[in-house]
């Protein structure tokens, strides 16, 4: 993985700056009901304005808190939308009914961090991807041949159907959850750190296989990650999120390399740079930064 190519697998980022088409989120607020100690009402987004196009992946970055999870699932249906809305394909889905998620959820899908609790422990692959195949309608051999295809583009070994999730390391376990993910050929998946479990090698290896899939298939991701690096090596534009609202966005390398916004530079200061290959481009980026830094201050003075 080169840190200094965002999203090298796809469109170049650059390109796009409007993310038009496919999904539209406008002035999105989210508030979660009180409860136990919060007792009023907790505003976990305030007015967010994101979009993403076709064959897109978008990035999601903030600290731990700053509604992320929120949004991807706001997206997903799952979080109260109390203002603004969400259009899929042209239409307003922030209020669907529960008939017209399950048609949604053909193209709307979802890969979770943990893919030591995200799998069912008792089922065998095969039937982990074969049952969303099964809710939509698909006949049993018409869904055995697409779950042979699905372990095929997502590298897994055919033998791999008969074994369950505990057989399979976490990066492993994570192609079976991608996989699942495929399998009725979503048109956008939302990613809620998809790879912070798994080890770095792992890590280049499973974001390798989202680049190729978006390729292969023009599916679109909101991808959801509190590391910089990771972000800019996926996205091809980047939302910055603090404290419920987005601070920042832009073209994936420019917001990682060079933010405006004070938030997004300290995170770029203090987002550690575990990979031996990506420390050089980070130092660079560093020094830049901070030589802006103290140009901006000595202008002030
Ligand atoms: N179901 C809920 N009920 C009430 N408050 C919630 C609920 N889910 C999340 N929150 C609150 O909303 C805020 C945003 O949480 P969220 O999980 O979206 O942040 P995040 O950026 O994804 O954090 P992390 O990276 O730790 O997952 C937090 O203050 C959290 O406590």
């Amino acid at each position: 993985m080169t840190a200094s190519t965002a999203n090298a697998g796809a469109t170049a980022p650059d390109e796009r700056t409007s993310g038009a088409g496919l999904l539209a989120v406008e002035d999105l607020v989210v508030e979660y009901p009180g409860k136990g100690w919060r007792s009023r009402p907790f505003r976990a987004l305030t007015e967010i304005n994101i979009s993403i196009g076709q064959g897109e992946t978008l990035g999601l970055v903030g600290e731990s808190g700053s509604g992320k999870t929120t949004l991807g699932r706001a997206v997903l249906g799952l979080a109260p939308v109390t203002g603004g809305r969400i259009i899929f394909e042209g239409k307003d889905i922030s209020h669907a009914t529960r008939k017209e998620r399950r048609v949604l959820s053909r193209d709307l899908q979802v890969v979770f961090q943990d893919p030591y609790t995200s799998l069912n422990p008792a089922l065998e692959i095969g039937d982990i991807l074969a049952e969303p195949l099964g809710v939509q309608g698909k006949a049993p051999a018409e869904a055995r041949k697409r779950v042979r295809e699905l372990l095929n583009q997502v590298g897994l070994p055919a033998d791999a159907i008969h074994r369950l999730p505990r057989e399979f390391s976490g990066g492993q376990r994570q192609r079976v959850a991608i996989a699942r993910a495929l399998a009725l050929s979503p048109k956008l998946i939302v990613c809620d750190e998809p790879v912070s479990a798994l080890d770095l090698s792992t890590q280049a290896r499973v974001l390798d296989l989202f680049l190729q899939i978006q390729k292969d298939t023009g599916v679109s991701y909101l991808f959801i990650s509190h590391d910089l690096d990771v972000v800019r090596h996926i996205s091809h534009r980047v939302a910055v999120m603090y404290h419920g609202e987005i601070v920042e966005q832009g073209p994936a390398h420019t917001v990682t390399t060079n933010p405006e916004h004070p938030y997004t530079q300290r995170l770029l200061l203090a987002s550690p740079v575990p990979d031996p290959d990506r420390q050089e481009q980070r130092r660079a980026d560093r020094h830049r930064l901070l030589e802006a830094q103290r140009r901006q201050a000595s202008t002030a003075a």
